[in-house]
């Protein structure tokens, strides 16, 4: 049995890895997992089955190079800062990452077996060592859409995006709920007043969204309330980093890059907690009748599930309230625009934690430990 290391498994992330490896009972094809830290070494790692033993330091080379694969979702300070010293060391394990940095870089393989597992087998033929985790909206957008990439049929696909504030970080997701408190506190006398007038509520509402005292120290704005069109660093053509990985990632994840598809849009944060929504706008490369389209998408993996374009199914089950905590990626709006028979409205939802984060990475180590 393979020796398999893990990093950053306590964080929100890892968390959910763990959580996931449990359910599925992962944890009886590793013999002996080993947890590292970069922060509590000596302490007592977690027990998923096979008794606890002492964390050992993130940092120590001589312990990660015993690994066969290293698994980690600790962030991409951890893999710039050990990934260059472990490889050049001449470590040849596999290293299962949820960070970014390593995505684009042309040994590097982005993971989403549902959607390219024959890019995956390629590499894992051709002696790739590195697997990364995709950007969680990429992912998503995917698992949604594989059915129409798969058969040649998307031109372009414009993605305008409502992200959770998961994304951003443990943290942001308590100032949301802060954000939600404080505004509630602020008017909560007019509230429950039935005669109070609610151009009052609102005024009160905006003036604490305005105040200094407001808890943005996260998002550097208010997200309750209201919404921030900017996720990510700005990029000299006016995108956000986050718009730019829609077409890098995409294209790189179905091994596109010779003839990419164009991938285009805009990405805002909302005040979801941990699923991401996306209005797609899809160009098709040729008039294909509706039914054939839901067929595509419906068969092209066991998650996705189309909402028939209908209001009170939409709005149960097409919503981050619907599907959070769940693997299931809902597409739904499915119809043809004005513009013309090739273009194609659709919005789908998905958990950024589960398929945008730590599943793809629990069964790329499934793959790797049933070779
Ligand atoms: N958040 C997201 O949506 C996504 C994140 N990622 C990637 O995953 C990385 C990790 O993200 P995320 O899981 O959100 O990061 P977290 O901040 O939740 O966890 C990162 C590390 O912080 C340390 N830590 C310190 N205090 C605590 C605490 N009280 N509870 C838990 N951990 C603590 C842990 O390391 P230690 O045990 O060593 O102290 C932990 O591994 C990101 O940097 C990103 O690269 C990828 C896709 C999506
Ligand atoms: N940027 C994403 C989350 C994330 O971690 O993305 P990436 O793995 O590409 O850095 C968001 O804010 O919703």
């Amino acid at each position: 049995m393979k020796k398999v290391g893990f990093i950053g498994w306590r964080g929100m992330v890892g968390s959910v890895l763990m959580e996931r490896m449990t359910a599925e009972n992962d944890w009886a094809h590793i013999a002996a997992p080993v947890f590292f830290t970069t922060s509590q070494a000596g302490q007592l790692g977690p027990d998923v089955g096979h008794g606890t033993q002492p964390l050992l330091a993130a940092d120590d080379l001589a312990a990660l190079r015993e690994m066969d694969v290293i698994v980690t979702c600790q962030g991409g300070d951890y893999t710039k800062a050990l990934h260059p010293q472990l490889r050049a060391s001449g470590w040849d394990g596999y290293w299962i990452d949820a960070a970014s940095s390593l995505r684009m870089q042309p040994d590097a393989t982005i993971i989403l077996d549902p959607v390219n597992r024959h890019v995956i087998d390629a590499a894992l033929a051709a002696g790739k060592r590195d697997f990364i985790g995709g950007n969680c909206t990429v992912s998503l957008m995917l698992m949604a859409l594989g059915g129409l990439f798969q058969a040649g049929l998307v031109e372009w696909v414009s993605a305008m995006t409502y992200q959770a504030a998961s994304g951003a970080g443990a943290k942001n997701m308590r100032e949301l709920l802060a954000q939600m408190g404080a505004l509630n506190a602020a008017v909560q006398p007019l509230l429950a007043d039935p005669a109070s007038a609610i151009l009052d509520i609102d005024r009160g509402v905006t003036a604490t969204l305005r105040s200094a005292e407001f808890p943005t120290a996260n998002f550097g704005a208010p997200l309750a309330g209201s919404l921030i069109p900017w996720i990510d660093t700005q990029l000299d053509n006016g995108q956000s980093r986050e718009e730019w990985k829609g077409q890098a990632e995409t294209n790189k994840i179905l091994g596109l890059d010779a003839t990419p598809v164009p991938i285009d849009g805009l990405c805002v944060r909302v005040g979801a907690m941990r699923c991401h929504s996306q209005g797609l706008t899809i160009k098709l490369t040729r008039n294909v009748p509706m039914p054939e389209i839901e067929n595509l998408i419906a068969a092209a993996n066991d998650w996705v599930r189309v909402i028939p374009n209908e209001r009170a199914q939409t709005v149960r089950d097409l919503s981050p309230a619907a599907v959070s905590g769940s693997l299931t990626i809902p597409i739904g709006r499915l119809r043809k625009l004005n513009m013309g028979e090739q273009y194609l409205s659709a919005f789908t939802v998905g958990d950024q934690l589960l398929w945008g984060a730590a599943e793809p990475l629990r069964r790329m180590l499934m793959i790797v430990l049933n070779r």
